[in-house]
């Protein structure tokens, strides 16, 4: 690595480590292990390679990886967001909650004050969001990344709290959720977690009839969401696009299979609109 970019680095983990401990965090990964349970993973890889002479793994683990979809603007998503250790442990969290005892029941909704789980999750999404969108380069929160959109408009990172919403869904196979829009009484920024169930997830344009004469149905967009992904939606995804999950025979179909379905469960976050 240049001389340049490692004096930047270490700036950078200098001031991330800094600002992490007044908060009395270490990094990213270790927080979502102590919120989510160990990783499977072999953490001895690290030192092995260390006392080889190579390179230290980064402080925080595994760079995450983001997919952002070219067609909408303000989607991302970071599909090993969770190990499936961590998983279960998020799995095992919401059945403690016993919302899902009863058959019936698919869907609970708390507000304010959140189970101690998901406000681990909000605050391993901000630390993941902060540190993805972390520009080396300038050594500031970027709006852009390669060229690309940032993955969460940075205003609204530093918000608190980040999430005072939750709803957790408990989608039987075959069961799913019509197209909508998430109402306006909640603000910008949206997340949503993925748990058991793969699924399609599809996404279509939101057309003002009154303002066009255009009767042209756009294709929806499908999106695949894989258990243990973080999708976050913002801006034009989340104020000029639908969203839908079709779960009925025929609309889950993703590289030419129809994905063989379980029980889903997922957890959205999101904030409140302050009334003024
Ligand atoms: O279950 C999902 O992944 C989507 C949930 C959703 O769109 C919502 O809660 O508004
Ligand atoms: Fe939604």
């Amino acid at each position: 690595m240049e001389q340049r970019s490692k004096n930047k680095l270490i700036k950078l983990l200098e001031k991330t480590l800094e600002r992490l401990s007044s908060i009395e965090m270490l990094d990213y990964k270790t927080l979502i292990e102590e919120a989510f349970g160990e990783s499977s993973e072999d953490n001895d890889a690290d030192d092995l390679r260390q006392a080889e002479g190579g390179e230290p793994e980064p402080v925080f683990g595994e760079i995450p990886k983001w997919e952002q979809i070219s067609e909408i603007k303000g989607l991302s998503l970071c599909r090993d967001f969770l190990t499936p250790d961590q998983q279960s442990t998020l799995i095992s969290s919401i059945l403690q909650e016993g919302w899902f005892t009863d058959a019936s029941h698919n869907q609970a909704m708390r507000f304010g004050d959140l189970p101690a789980w998901a406000n681990e999750l909000s605050t391993c999404i901000r630390e993941l969001i902060e540190y993805s969108n972390y520009d080396l380069e300038s050594m500031e929160l970027s709006s852009e990344m390669d060229g690309q959109d940032c993955i969460f408009p940075s205003k609204l990172i530093n918000r608190e709290p980040l999430f005072n919403q939750l709803i957790a869904n408990s989608y039987q196979p075959g069961e799913g959720i019509c197209a909508h829009v998430d109402l306006m009484r909640f603000e910008d920024g949206i997340a949503l977690i993925s748990l058991e169930s793969s699924c399609v997830m599809h996404f279509s344009r939101v057309v003002d009839e009154a303002a066009t004469n255009d009767n042209r149905i756009e294709p929806k967009i499908p999106l695949y969401l894989t258990p243990g992904s973080l999708l976050l939606i913002s801006g034009e995804a989340r104020y000029h696009w639908q969203h839908e999950i079709n779960r009925k025979p025929g609309f889950q179909i993703w590289d030419g299979q129809e994905i063989v379905q379980k029980r889903r469960t997922s957890i959205t976050l999101r904030k409140l609109c302050t009334s003024e």
